[in-house]
């Protein structure tokens, strides 16, 4: 019999927290719709006092995602409780997580407040979030830096306020799997009123122990554990949900527990969440990178061949990975593309279908074979909106010791009424320079590129480059992403794809970046 554990997503908003992750409306709510569709038990989908765009998004997503608990993050103080119960009113499952920080070192340098204080502060604070809603968190922020004794005070406190689940955070990710255990361990023995509540785990991975210290919580009795897609968040990030559900379900023989989560989808929610941030995840991360079930050597390849278990722990269908890679060419139709997409995990009907299946077309007489990492990367691309400018063509000439010079033509809005412009750059440092200031001239906006990459999505000397940028345009950043088989015309799209976010507005200030290059 498993025991069933809750998964918790923070990657809205411990996930945002990386610097270099921040999402718009839109993506967000893309993103919470992935994430119910993987199955998740609570989305923390911000903390709504933090901005108007927070509060939108935490809305939002309350009132239109179904079937999930939805959650916002609040401080122990009454204006943060009061905006986050109003943001998460439309749900059909709110919760409101409020947090007050337990340890010296933020009782005394941080907060300022004696441990009577904090724990006035920490019943005043549930009971209030508690008027607003019944499914009520409390986290004891820097709980695993905390005095146990203090720290079992606070939580039966918390719960006899009328919390329902006690997080447990490791919030500067500095315990240990011994550690953690030994905490939970003793909230369960030592707090008379624990059973009233769920315990949670809410690891930070600093020292690269984040998963294995939420697997020690589950082992002494946790039953909630928070996580992030890729193990994105503040710093070092946090728990990586994948990986945390694929220790349960593959080592469920001795945890004895399992999720809800639907683990097919693990793979396609990974690669949503990359194309939104930009941030790709190493090849070698465990569960979704792209090595993890590539086998190099031939002693692995011989026992794989015989025996796929011989070194395998998982298959890699069950993560969401496709048996098969290659898969359609020129001569595939609608019909075998939209099998394909929606055994990938994209769902792509009517209108939608009609622009895939075009590009398909394109990229289908451009290379050889089609992958399904090909695939992805165009189902992800979102259609332009009528302000949005696309890359109709573009000339760039560059020979050595000499300035480049480019000539680029955009369309600004759809297709078929879409007006064009062209305009050139001569003096470009290099070819992409020519090309971005030829695209600035044409859509009126000048960006600084603070980062840019491009790299392959998928294989062979034909296969796509993806070019990943991000600007600052008026103090704030911005993303752009352009995928095509030529990396000049990747690079390019790219930035037009920079120019039409920065041009929408929004971005998060650019000096979140601290390590900015
Ligand atoms: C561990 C975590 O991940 S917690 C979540 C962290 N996430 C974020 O901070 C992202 C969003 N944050 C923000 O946008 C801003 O920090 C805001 C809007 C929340 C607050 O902004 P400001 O009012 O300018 O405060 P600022 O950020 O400078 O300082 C935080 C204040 O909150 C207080 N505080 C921190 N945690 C808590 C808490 N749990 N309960 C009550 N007060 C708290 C601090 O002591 C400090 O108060 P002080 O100004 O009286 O010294
Ligand atoms: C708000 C709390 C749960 C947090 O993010 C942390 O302690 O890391």
């Amino acid at each position: 019999m498993s025991r069933p554990i809750t998964i918790f997503d923070t990657t809205l908003r411990d996930g945002e927290q990386s610097p270099g992750c921040s999402m718009n409306l839109a993506e967000k709510l893309e993103m919470a719709q992935a994430l119910a569709d993987l199955r998740v038990d609570v989305i923390e989908a911000g903390f709504p006092i933090a901005s108007p765009g927070d509060f939108e998004s935490v809305k939002s997503i309350a009132e239109t995602v179904k079937g999930v608990q939805v959650c916002g993050l609040a401080r122990c103080n009454d204006k943060d409780i009061d905006r986050a119960g109003e943001a998460v009113r439309g749900a059909e499952h709110p919760r409101i997580h409020v947090f007050l920080a337990t340890s010296a070192i933020h009782r005394e340098f941080k907060l300022r407040m004696d441990k009577a204080e904090i724990v006035r502060r920490a019943v005043e604070g549930v009971k209030r979030a508690r008027n607003l809603c019944d499914n009520i968190e409390f986290s004891p922020e820097d709980a695993a830096r905390t005095e146990l004794d203090f720290l079992c005070e606070v939580v039966e406190a918390a719960i006899n306020a009328g919390a329902t689940t006690v997080n447990i955070p490791d919030t500067v990710g500095y315990a240990t799997p011994t550690h953690m255990f030994n905490h939970i361990k003793t909230l369960v023995d030592r707090v008379p009123n624990i059973d009233k509540a769920v315990i949670s785990m809410h690891c930070h991975d600093d020292l690269g122990m984040a998963v294995a210290n939420s697997l020690a919580g589950i082992e002494a009795g946790a039953g909630q554990i928070e996580c992030t897609i890729n193990g994105i968040g503040e710093r070092a990030g946090n728990c990586s949900l994948e990986e945390i559900v694929m220790a349960l379900r593959t080592r469920n023989d001795y945890y004895q527990a399992d999720t809800r989560i639907d683990t097919t989808r693990l793979v396609p929610t990974s690669r949503l969440l990359s194309s939104i941030t930009g941030m790709e995840v190493q090849r070698n991360k465990a569960i979704v990178g792209r090595n993890a079930f590539a086998h190099e050597s031939g002693i692995h390849q011989d026992g794989m061949l015989k025996e796929p278990t011989t070194y395998e722990i998982m298959r890699p269908e069950d993560v969401g990975f496709t048996k098969t890679d290659l898969v359609l060419g020129k001569h595939s139709g609608r019909a075998a593309l939209s099998d394909r997409l929606k055994a990938l995990g994209y769902p792509v009907e009517g209108d939608k279908l009609d622009i895939v299946f075009e590009a398909f077309k394109r990229l289908a007489d451009k290379k050889k074979e089609v992958y399904d990492s090909d695939l992805i990367a165009l189902v992800d691309k979102r259609p332009p909106s009528e302000r949005d400018w696309s890359l109709v063509s573009y000339d760039v000439k560059t020979h050595t010791d000499e300035p480049a010079s480019a000539t680029v033509t955009l369309r600004r809005g759809p297709k078929e009424k879409g007006e064009e412009t062209t305009e050139t750059f001569f003096g470009g440092d290099g070819p992409l320079d020519a090309l971005f200031r030829a695209v600035e001239k044409v859509a009126g906006i000048q960006l600084e590129v603070t980062d840019y990459r491009v790299n392959s999505v998928s294989k062979g000397k034909d296969a796509q480059g993806e070019a990943n940028i991000e600007a600052i345009s008026d103090g704030r950043l911005y993303r752009g992403r352009g995928v095509s088989t030529d990396t000049v015309e990747a690079s390019t799209k790219a930035f037009v794809a920079a120019v039409n976010s920065a041009q929408a507005g929004g971005g998060p200030p650019a000096n979140i970046r601290r390590n900015a290059v």
